[in-house]
């Protein structure tokens, strides 16, 4: 016989999103039982966001190590202790666990139970011998990596993101399947630590930036000798002595549009060809909850557009895929489900990093989307290397990208350069409270730092008024007055 549980609140998952609603909800009282069939802290923690920025990081000092000659001192071929790493990686792991932990979540009085969910009604599950009847539902499932049908990749051992981080060695030579954030991070993080890399994409390489700022970055995968193939797709796969053999198809150079065909012998793949949103096996058709291949269907307020007692976060709400859009959302599904108050998305205010060297940055309208957007918009450049600390660092790559609307409107803004991850705040803050330019020159920006780009470029907005004739002679009138 399962025990009832009447909670008033029900979180599915115990990622980014679902460990997020219950903290909060917990910190208004709220009776919350999460359900968790796998690790506590979900992908970001286990198999993301943490052990691959660990991985870089240390990838990283090997990099500085090699590059140390422009500031004076003996450049060193690093000696790689590939296991040392890896407990690097695990060590961070376990230093953040105990906050996403189920001792926390039980300790600020959620009911944690570690099984699978499934829903059998529209407000009831059953999960490790409970049935939770709760007042509203909130899905936070997550994704999982897709594995392309392609002919011969289920008779070999491929790694994906779950995978990955628990290689015992460091692969010879690693072939990537996709070229998104996952691939090119993972790209850049294995080949610094010595591995030889791969990437194939059957399209362009990190396509969802615009790609004056992909180009920055994959020059510096060339110069670090990945080997990028964009337009190439993998066709077959098959063991090989020492690994695998891959048969490829690449559409050839826009100037011949001649396809070639090639094998390339990897001791590895690594398939980050995107996620799919986990809506199987959840029982949701019993919920009435609807969903398609992009994730449960919600409307903009995160509420299922079928059931209205269920919510969706994260990964499976079929936006954004990131965890800071989950955390989000997570704040966004509180208000109707504990106050009633409204809630909105807005897709707009979620910036995006990918967090290689150098790093992509966005937050907004991408130079390509402004284009299909009504009104006339400017696009401003400003050069990193026209920055003083950038010039002492010697890390003078890259631009800062601001598509300017009517009125120096801040529609998007894109930066690549090193840490542009830390430099969009500003900017996302700006876009989130709809600031224009003229605001974003009122501050007064410490100097020498790299975020002086900001105030540099929106200055430049305003050049081209100070050489306006009109605005010349009023001030030959004002040098009138003495
Ligand atoms: C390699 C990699 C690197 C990444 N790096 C970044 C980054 O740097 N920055 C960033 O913002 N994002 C990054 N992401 C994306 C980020 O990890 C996800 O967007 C985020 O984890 C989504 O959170 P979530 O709560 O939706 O899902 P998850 O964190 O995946 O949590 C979902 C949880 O639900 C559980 N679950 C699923 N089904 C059931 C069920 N039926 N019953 C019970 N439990 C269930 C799962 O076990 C899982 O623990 C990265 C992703 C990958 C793959
Ligand atoms: N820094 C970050 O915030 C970060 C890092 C990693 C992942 N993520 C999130 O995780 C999500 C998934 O990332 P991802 O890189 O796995 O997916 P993605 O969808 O962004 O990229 C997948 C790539 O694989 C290619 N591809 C797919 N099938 C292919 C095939 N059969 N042959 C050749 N190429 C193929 C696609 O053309 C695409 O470029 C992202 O949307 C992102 O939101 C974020």
């Amino acid at each position: 016989m399962t025990k009832l549980l009447q909670p008033d609140l029900c979180v599915i998952g115990a990622g980014s999103g679902g460990l997020s609603v219950v903290a909060a909800a917990r910190a208004f009282g709220v009776s919350v039982v999460l359900i968790e069939k796998g690790k506590m802290g979900g992908d970001c923690l286990n198999y993301g966001c943490v052990p691959s920025k660990s991985l870089l990081a240390a990838a990283r000092r090997a990099h500085e190590m090699r590059n140390a000659t422009p500031f004076g001192l003996q450049s060193v071929d690093p000696v790689i202790d590939f296991a040392a790493v890896r407990r690097h990686v695990r060590g961070v792991i376990d230093s953040i666990a105990p906050i996403d932990s189920e001792e926390r979540f039980r300790d600020l009085g959620a009911q944690v139970i570690r099984a699978h969910a499934r829903f059998f009604g529209k407000d009831t599950l059953e999960a490790g011998g409970f049935t939770i009847k709760a007042r509203r539902i909130v899905v936070a499932t997550g994704s999982s990596p897709v594995i392309p049908p392609i002919p011969g990749i289920d008779t070999v051992e491929v790694l994906t993101n779950e995978t990955i981080f628990d290689v015992a060695e460091l692969p010879r030579h690693l072939a990537i399947l996709g070229g998104g954030p996952v691939g090119v991070e993972l790209a850049q993080a294995f080949r610094r630590l010595g591995a030889q890399v791969t990437v194939l994409d059957r399209g362009r390489i990190l396509k969802k930036e615009d790609a004056d700022l992909a180009d920055v970055t994959l020059a510096s995968f060339r110069r670090d000798g990945v080997d990028l193939r964009p337009n190439t797709t993998l066709s077959r796969v098959e063991k090989h002595p020492g690994g695998l053999r891959l048969h490829l198809a690449s559409a050839g150079k826009p100037s011949t549009l001649e396809a070639s065909q090639s094998t390339l012998e990897a001791s590895h793949l690594l398939v980050a060809a995107g996620r799919r949103p986990n809506v199987t096996d959840l029982g949701l058709e019993a919920a009435g909850v609807e969903f398609n291949e992009q994730g449960i269907k919600v409307d903009n307020s995160l509420r299922s557009v079928s059931n209205s007692l269920i919510y969706a976060v994260g990964d499976v709400a079929g936006g954004a895929q990131f965890t800071h859009a989950a955390n989000y959302h997570a704040g966004l599904v509180l208000r109707p489900i504990l106050f009633r108050a409204p809630a909105k998305v807005r897709p707009e205010i979620i910036p995006r990093v990918t967090y290689t060297d150098p790093e992509i940055a966005a937050v907004g309208a991408t130079e390509e989307e402004a284009r299909m957007l009504p009104g006339k918009h400017r696009v401003l450049r400003w050069q990193i290397a026209d920055n003083d600390r950038a010039r002492a660092e010697h890390e003078t790559e890259g631009f800062i990208k601001v598509i300017a609307g009517t009125g120096g409107k801040i529609l998007g803004v894109a930066i690549v350069g090193r840490n542009a991850g830390e430099l969009i705040h500003i900017w996302a803050l700006a876009i989130a409270q709809n600031l224009s330019l003229k605001d974003m020159t009122s501050y007064v920006a410490p100097y020498p730092t790299v975020g002086e780009i900001g105030k540099r470029v929106s200055v430049s907005y305003f050049e081209a008024m100070t050489r306006k004739p009109i605005v010349r002679g009023l001030l030959g009138g004002l040098r009138l007055f003495g």
